[in-house]
């Protein structure tokens, strides 16, 4: 069954929603604060390791209470239910969303179509540990009878993004493989990539949903030329693999049956790390490891299901991006996460949630004369600093921020992390508190800069009152970063629900497709 075709804008608590901007958009958050000394309190949300901190933002208790009405109105507990429980909600291209499944730690049978999907699931997780501790230990060497060194991930948008984030964000957790991506069509990224390796000791992971994509058969077939340069056609099954639903086109391009890790087409490309897409995940960090992840991301689930919208980390960051959005006109959302393991965060939560809500016609087919998917951006802390939080402490735009931190870092030093996270907190308290006139004045007072001030003054004004929430994690851990990224996907469910739209087809990625190759045949 479809999810439910319910305007959002014809709903009471959208209208009230609106009435209730007007009423509170002048009101700093510095005043909040005051009135309510229980305010971070009440407006902090946990789970497990990870607290959410909301208490930053343009709303008070009346705005919440609003949203929540709004989750009601458009029956989130029902989209929940029929997405859980592999109703076919991907109703544009007929199919079931359940990456979910494939991080299912519960002995329940999900079926789809009448068919348990667990077994293959389970059988697909066997081969990715049997392969991953070959391949690690020794015992699967490549061509010429020598150990691995270094694994190359062949792949583009969610066959890339994904593993990509998570093989450098566990780094510290990593083996002795080194793990390479090549996503780009562009000949220098393939061979500057290729310059470095050895083909009797690399090992290529060919990943393609379709296994028709244009830039990853290019590259796989430019890499598979280079290979035999030196290999022979026969070598080709030691030392490439490959990861697709299109088994039939992965023996076409040469790969052996055994070779190949299956996938389902009830799990779209942006949510697929969590299958055989994330086997160089497993290749880097060993599959206990990439267990671990699948067991947060399966704990972030069981929250997203059980707690009170109220309480519900996933809930409320999207109630949140919703108020922003669609009430105070803001545009884009930025995520900062105070740790350099996480700096391609920004790019793969861009193609989660740009691809999934970047839509403009609702559930009815209909085009909506509201705002949805919105612009995510974002870079590592403090480096931004450095680079765009100008804009957003003294810029015109309102851009509602994530931080991200944790309590513990992964070598101890607490020198650097004493600083990094005191960044981290100074940034979201200089964000809404601001800096007032009197306060600037003082401050050049005490400096004996008072013969600047009136040259100066204004422009050293921080008109503060700029929205964000803290996300403090214990420690970026498998399990944790399995749990925020669940976390961040059904931010993203939540956002397409109560905007009416599909958020697991991607049309919109097509017509750039076909005049490409239009424009290939006119020119060849
Ligand atoms: O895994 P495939 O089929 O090569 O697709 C790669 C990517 O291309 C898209 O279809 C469009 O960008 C994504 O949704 C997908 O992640």
């Amino acid at each position: 069954m479809s999810l439910k075709n319910i305007n959002p804008t014809q709903t009471k608590s959208w209208k009230s929603l609106e009435a209730h901007y007007q009423l509170v958009k002048d009101v700093p958050m510095k005043k909040l604060f005051q009135q309510d000394k229980d305010r971070t309190e009440k407006f902090t949300a946990s789970f497990e390791d990870i607290d959410l901190d909301f208490s930053k933002n343009r709303i008070d208790d009346k705005t919440l209470e609003l949203l929540l009405q709004l989750t009601k109105e458009t029956d989130l507990k029902d989209a929940v239910e029929k997405f859980f429980a592999g109703e076919k909600i991907n109703t544009t291209e007929n199919r079931a969303v359940l990456h979910t499944a494939l991080r299912n730690q519960n002995t329940n049978k999900i079926l789809v179509d009448g068919v348990d999907v667990m077994p293959e699931v389970k059988s697909t997780l066997e081969k990715m540990k049997t392969f991953s501790e070959k391949i690690i230990g020794g015992d699967l060497k490549g061509y010429s009878g020598k150990n691995f060194t270094d694994v190359v991930n062949i792949g583009i948008g969610g066959s890339d993004l994904g593993p990509r984030m998570v093989v450098e964000g566990l780094q510290f957790y990593k083996n002795h493989l080194n793990t390479h991506f090549v996503s780009n069509i562009d000949g220098d990224h393939v061979y500057e990539t290729l310059k470095k390796l050895n083909p009797e000791t690399t090992l290529f992971v060919i990943v393609s949903k379709t296994f028709t994509t244009q830039e990853t058969l290019t590259n796989a077939e430019t890499i598979q030329a280079w290979f035999l340069e030196k290999a022979k056609r026969s070598d080709i099954k030691h030392n490439f693999v490959a990861v697709s639903t299109n088994l039939q086109k992965v023996i076409d391009f040469g790969i052996a049956e055994e070779n190949i890790f299956t996938m389902w087409d009830w799990v779209g490309g942006r949510y697929s790390l969590w299958s055989a897409v994330g086997l160089s995940i497993s290749l880097s960090i060993g599959f206990d490891q990439f267990q671990k992840f699948l067991e947060g991301g399966f704990a972030m689930d069981e929250h997203f299901k059980n707690a009170s919208y109220d309480k519900n980390l996933p809930v409320l960051l999207a109630l949140i991006t919703i108020w922003y959005n669609n009430f105070c006109g803001s545009e884009s959302e930025v995520v900062i996460p105070y740790t350099q393991y996480l700096e391609n965060f920004a790019p793969f939560l861009q193609q989660l949630s740009m691809e999934s809500n970047g839509k403009s016609v609702d559930r009815g087919g209909n085009q909506v004369n509201y705002q949805t998917g919105n612009i995510i951006w974002g870079n590592t802390g403090t480096n931004v600093q450095h680079a765009f939080m100008q804009l957003l402490h003294q810029g015109t735009k309102i851009i509602p921020v994530d931080f991200i931190g944790f309590k513990e870092s992964l070598f101890g030093n607490q020198d650097h992390h004493k600083k990094l996270m005191a960044n981290f907190s100074a940034q979201a308290e200089a964000l809404y508190k601001g800096k007032s006139k009197d306060e600037v004045y003082l401050d050049m007072k005490l400096n004996n800069q008072l013969d600047k001030v009136e040259q100066l003054l204004p422009f050293k004004v921080f008109e503060g009152n700029k929205p964000s929430n803290t996300l403090l994690v214990k420690k970026l851990t498998p399990y944790n970063l399995g749990a925020l990224i669940a976390m961040y996907e059904h931010k993203t469910f939540v956002q397409g629900v109560i905007w009416n739209i599909f958020s697991f087809d991607q049309f919109g990625v097509e017509l750039g497709k076909e005049l490409a190759n239009k424009l290939l045949t006119v020119n060849s």
